[in-house]
């Protein structure tokens, strides 16, 4: 495991940390006492072959599953001891699509606003949605929308949820070029907004503040 390529300031205090832990899924251990370290306004790329784990590791970060050993901290603190602290701030985007296929692209961000207890006026739920290239498609059933543009929802998930700390898996995938782009422009902001990003993706990306971690 080696991380490469970090172009970011070491001054800044690490928020999220990951110290010796090991996952076994299944009989198989994936990784064994692996550290990692992001700091706020920076994006850590974790990137591996099929199968290497990589899910497995965003899912430990998330708290969703413990590790076999080690700990993983929020602001120093083990993330299973604060949990609703960290939740709070967390926003995961896991593999599957997590939006509800009977209701609308409208109807899931104002059902996610209620659950994060966020105050979304319509004025902003629906400019957030143009903003993805979701104009007229506001009121369609999930189910009706290409893969395409249900990424594109969770995208305007990601920005009406206002999370300190994005862990996205493969939030690329399925989406065309001008999306990619507008999505990479959006971790930006986030970074620059003090947020903190962990993703996964097969595909170089263009982000400042990027640090590759080869799993
Ligand atoms: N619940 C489970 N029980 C047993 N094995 C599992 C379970 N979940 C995942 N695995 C195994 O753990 C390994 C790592 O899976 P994981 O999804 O973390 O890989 P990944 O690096 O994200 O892969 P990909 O790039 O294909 O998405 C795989 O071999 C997978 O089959």
């Amino acid at each position: 495991m080696t991380a490469i390529n970090s172009s970011i300031s070491h001054s800044t205090a690490p928020i999220l940390e990951a110290r010796a832990i090991t996952c076994v899924r299944g009989d198989r251990e994936l990784f064994s006492r692996l550290d990692l370290q992001v700091s706020a306004g920076e994006c850590l790329h974790i990137r591996g072959e099929n199968g290497v784990g990589k899910t497995s590791l965003l899912r430990l970060l998330t708290g969703l599953a413990p590790p076999e050993s080690g700990e993983v901290l929020w602001n120093g603190v083990p993330i299973k001891k604060e949990s609703s602290e960290y939740h709070s701030k967390l926003l995961f985007l896991g593999h599957r699509d997590a939006l509800k296929e009977d209701l609308t692209a409208l109807e899931n961000l104002r059902m996610y606003a209620a659950i994060d207890g966020i105050d979304l006026t319509d004025v902003e739920a629906f400019s957030t949605l143009w903003r993805f290239g979701l104009k007229g498609r506001e009121d369609l059933p999930v189910n009706c929308l290409s893969a395409g543009q249900k990424k594109r929802v969770l995208m305007a998930r990601m920005m009406t949820r206002r999370a300190q700390v994005w862990i996205l898996d493969e939030p690329f995938n399925a989406l065309d070029t001008q999306a990619v782009l507008e999505l990479q422009s959006l971790i930006g902001q986030h970074l620059e907004g003090n947020g903190l990003v962990v993703l996964t993706s097969h595909q170089p990306l263009a982000i400042s503040n990027l640090r590759v971690f080869d799993l």
